[in-house]
């Protein structure tokens, strides 16, 4: 229950290779398929598979509250949170509709909602009901932190026993941006000012208020930045901290991360934190509209796939972004040799 890591291989490096040099063999230029070349030997070297695969995916959606909802910090009142998870339940979310179209294993997991949930279709696995109001207190204890992250290790955990063979983690928790943005501007240093964003849409005297509640909330909680699991039991959430503990344990296995938005990567910078042999795993989906997410990748030195202006998280954006992982693969196990097609290889300079 103390180290809420587990050990994670280095990818494999030989076959990480091996693949860069069978790319240049197939018919096309080399490295005319930019992105998706890397794309390739990223999956070979974390697979080790030559011919790696991921499908089918799994979506894990986290949903928790945040105590931090009584400051007036979020567009809508803490109940979307519960009432959200019944869409999910009933499959007219987004996350459903696209989680259809790449026929993904999607779960919905109560990490720590704060109301009544419909009695079926969810994975009931709540540490506590919210987080407290991190403007007045901690927003929950190590252990509580640590009981989380072990909740995200167990969903990583069935995805792998399901046969599943890429992981996204979605969240959903009203108010987790103000939460996200604390966490950010602690693991960094990175003045709240230029990370503060609209999350749901607040926008003016609300957003110079959500700003004011951060800073003040620094100020009050400083957590240590060099000890990641103090700055999310101060700062944090309990889907944030589900989120890193489910791509700790899935990296384990060693299996595809694809990371989706502001809340996701900064639970994701939390993880690597904790265990920075988690970084190769990780891929990221897209680049969300919410201004800090550009500092959390940065802070992780990520490029993402997609950059579509999307601010919705529940893992949306890395579901939008699982087809190129997909092509990335079938290219490598379907495209032709210039040997097998009987194409001309480049002139010999
Ligand atoms: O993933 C993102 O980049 C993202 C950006 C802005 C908002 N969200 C979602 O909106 C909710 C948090 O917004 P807020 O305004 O309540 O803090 C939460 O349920 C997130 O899933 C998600
Ligand atoms: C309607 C709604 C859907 C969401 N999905 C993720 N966060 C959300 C926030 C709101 C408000």
């Amino acid at each position: 229950m103390n180290d809420p890591s587990p050990s994670i291989a280095a990818p494999d490096a030989a076959c990480a290779e091996r693949v860069g040099r069978y790319l240049d063999t197939l018919t096309k230029p080399p490295g005319s398929l930019g992105r998706l070349e890397d794309l390739a030997v990223t999956l070979a070297g974390l697979t080790g598979e030559d011919f790696p695969g991921v499908t089918p995916p799994a979506v894990v959606v986290f949903a928790a509250d945040h105590g931090v909802a009584e400051e007036g910090v979020s567009a809508f009142p803490q109940a979307v949170t519960a009432q959200m998870v019944a869409n999910f339940v009933a499959g007219g979310a987004a996350i459903n509709v696209f989680s259809r179209r790449i026929g993904a294993r999607l779960e919905v997991v109560d990490v720590g909602v704060a109301s009544e949930l419909p009695a079926h279709g969810i994975v009931r696995d709540r540490v506590r009901p919210g987080t407290a109001n991190l403007a007045r207190e901690d927003a929950m204890s190590r252990d509580e932190a640590l009981a989380a992250i072990a909740v995200g290790r167990r969903a990583a955990r069935r995805v792998q026993a399901a046969g599943c063979r890429c992981l996204i983690a979605g969240e959903m928790g009203i108010a987790n941006t103000t939460a996200s943005s604390a966490m950010l501007a602690a693991l960094t240093g990175a003045p709240v000012s230029e990370l503060v964003g609209a999350g749901t849409g607040v926008a003016g005297d609300t957003l110079a208020h959500k700003r004011a509640v951060i800073e003040a909330a620094l100020l009050e909680r400083a957590p240590d930045r060099d000890d990641p699991l103090e700055v999310l039991a101060r700062l944090g959430g309990l889907e944030i901290a589900a989120m890193a503990g489910a791509f700790l344990e899935a990296a384990s296995h060693r299996l595809p991360i694809l990371v989706d938005g502001f809340i996701a990567t900064v639970a994701a910078l939390t993880a690597c934190r904790l265990e920075p042999a988690l970084r190769p795993y990780l891929i990221f989906g897209h680049r969300s509209h919410e201004p800090g997410h550009r500092l959390a990748l940065e802070a992780l030195g990520a490029e993402p796939l997609l950059d579509l202006a999307l601010r919705l998280g529940e893992g949306s954006g890395a579901v939008l972004a699982f087809p190129l992982l997909e092509a990335t693969t079938a290219m490598l196990a379907e495209m032709a040799t210039f040997a097998t097609a009987g194409v001309d290889d480049r002139e010999a300079r």
